[in-house]
């Protein structure tokens, strides 16, 4: 987090593309607007215990930092996401109920986060966990306001990405060769690898618009920079093959 401006220098922007940065309090704001952010994102959690380890508060305290995060930027016409940690489990509170996830979402949601996306954070979900929570939070935010977000510590990733899309969820989370991880989530796998989705997506006959051979030759690189194996099914198959 504290490097993120040297990140933002760091890559190049393509038009139409979204750099959101977290931004956890109006210090991180102001850093990232400073540093050429146009999109940013808050990331709250349902587990009170989760919310004290990641970010240093309760879940009431956080959501006083957000408010003046998401006001501010508003302010500057800046497009603010909501996250909320732990939507199917807490690595310190095992189950986390439905009812908790929809009233985080619903203050994120109310104070102005354009679209909240319910984190798997430890990738414990199921489709039956999925769908009892999306049922849940569905009753008090628009679909079309909502994205999920897995990660596939036990291999219930994509099952539960479906079940999402079933249910008429259209925004996931993923990220490149499945790389990534919260420092207070451990042991947790990356969140869902990008090229096993949209391998998914193409099966589903879904057009993401996405090529998935570049998107498998940027994780090789990514990989081979960072001195990690790809979590990717699909790209450790492909370049078995
Ligand atoms: C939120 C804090 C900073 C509070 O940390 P704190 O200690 O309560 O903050 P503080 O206000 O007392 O300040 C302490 C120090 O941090 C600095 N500081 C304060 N704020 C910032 C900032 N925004 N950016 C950079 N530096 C900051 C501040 O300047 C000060 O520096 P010092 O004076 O001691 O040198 C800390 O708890 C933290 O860094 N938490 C983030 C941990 C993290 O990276 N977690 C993973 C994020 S991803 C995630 O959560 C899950 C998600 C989104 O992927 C979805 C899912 O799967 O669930």
């Amino acid at each position: 987090m504290a490097d993120h401006t040297e990140v933002m220098k760091g890559i190049r922007q393509y038009p139409g593309v979204r750099y959101p940065v977290l931004t956890p309090n109006l210090q991180g704001f102001h850093r990232a607007v400073a540093a050429g952010a146009t999109e940013i994102a808050v990331f709250g959690a349902a587990s009170e215990s989760f919310s004290k380890k990641n970010i240093n508060c309760s879940i009431e305290e956080s959501m006083g930092k957000f408010e003046e995060v998401v006001k501010s930027a508003r302010h500057m016409n800046i497009p603010a996401r909501g996250y909320v940690s732990c939507a199917l489990g807490c690595p310190y509170e095992g189950i986390i109920t439905p009812q908790k996830v929809t009233e985080v979402s619903k203050r994120l949601y109310s104070m102005g986060c354009y679209e909240i996306s319910l984190g798997d954070t430890i990738g414990v979900g199921t489709p039956g966990s999925m769908k009892r929570m999306l049922e849940s939070v569905m009753k008090e935010i628009p679909l079309g306001a909502l994205a999920v977000h897995c990660h596939d510590t036990y291999g219930q990733a994509l099952a539960n990405i479906l079940t999402a899309l079933q249910m008429g969820i259209n925004v996931v989370d993923s990220a490149v060769s499945g790389l990534g991880g919260c420092p207070y989530a451990k042991g947790a796998s990356g969140n869902v690898a990008t090229e096993d989705l949209i391998y998914m997506l193409n099966g589903l006959g879904l057009n993401t618009g996405v090529n998935l051979y570049k998107v498998m030759e940027a994780g090789d690189f990514i990989c081979k920079a960072v001195n990690k194996t790809t979590n990717s099914k699909v790209a450790q198959a492909s370049f078995r093959a």
